[in-house]
């Protein structure tokens, strides 16, 4: 499969090392000083490219990749508030995948997630909330891994119907409290609390391999399909 990497920071350079691991070439790389790499003939000749840049350049890089025709694998968060207009270009027949996530523990996590939320809408004496805690460069707050998991939350509980940043909730929000420190690659815990007990579940990511992995097995199942893909459709559990 021939690769674009746009973004060639912490994801990037460890994309790039699993890729050709697994047999892949890397046919172009963009960051923020190689913009004009979008017009080489290398990139428009790509399979897939592979994206984890920052929040406020993602969707300009989705929509210079579909003019390009080149399937994307999405993986930079903070920058939902624009999904219409990027399944707007899958209907009009582009290819994208999105995961807030891409590892496999996590993908595991949302799975238990959703489990236990449906468990504890029935049990309301209990408290639900959570917290992230990521390194000190990121950009954005909560994380998509929290936002994702609040979804998941808010499917299941039926006293649950929004998440806000802990300062802004009302009884009816999932809290979610967001910590930087130090060079942590990503920990998210939930919990709920009555006045009996704390029940928590935990996904603490050692370092970034399985994020890196889990992306480019994504992009090795978006090669040759079309529209908009998650982890629900390659996962299946
Ligand atoms: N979905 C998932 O599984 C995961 C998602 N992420 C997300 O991925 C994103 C990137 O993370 P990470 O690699 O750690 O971040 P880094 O800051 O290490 O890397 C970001 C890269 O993007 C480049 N960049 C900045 N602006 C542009 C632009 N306009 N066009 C192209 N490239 C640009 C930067 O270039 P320069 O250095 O020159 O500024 C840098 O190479 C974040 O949004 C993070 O939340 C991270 C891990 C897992
Ligand atoms: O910025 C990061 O580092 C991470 N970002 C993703 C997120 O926002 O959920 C995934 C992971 O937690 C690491």
């Amino acid at each position: 499969m021939k690769i674009a990497l746009i973004g060639y920071g912490k994801m990037g350079k460890m994309i790039e090392q699993i890729a050709l691991s697994r047999g892949h070439s890397i046919v172009s790389i963009i960051d923020e000083n190689n913009l004009d790499g979008f017009d080489s003939e290398q990139f428009k000749s790509a399979d897939v490219a592979i994206e984890f840049t920052t929040p406020s350049s993602a969707l300009d890089n989705f929509m210079k990749c579909f003019a390009a025709n080149v399937p994307v694998v999405a993986g930079t968060t903070g920058w939902l508030e624009h999904m219409s207009e990027v399944k707007k270009a899958c209907e009009d027949g582009q290819t994208f995948f999105y995961a807030s996530n891409y590892s496999l523990g996590v993908n595991i996590f949302f799975a238990v997630n959703k489990y236990l939320a449906k468990i504890m809408n029935q049990f309301t004496d209990y408290s639900v909330k959570m917290e992230e805690i990521h390194h000190i460069h990121k950009l954005d707050a909560p994380s998509g891994t929290a936002i994702t998991l609040a979804e998941g939350i808010i499917e299941n509980i039926d006293r649950k119907t929004d998440w806000h940043l802990e300062a802004e909730t009302k009884p009816e929000d999932i809290s979610i409290h967001c910590i930087r420190e130090g060079e942590v690659p990503g920990i998210h815990e939930i919990f709920y609390e009555s006045e009996a007990d704390i029940i928590s579940i935990k996904h603490d990511a050692k370092n970034r391999k399985g994020f890196a992995l889990g992306a480019v097995l994504a992009a090795e199942f978006t090669c040759g399909k079309k529209g908009f893909l998650g982890m629900q459709d390659m996962l299946h559990f």
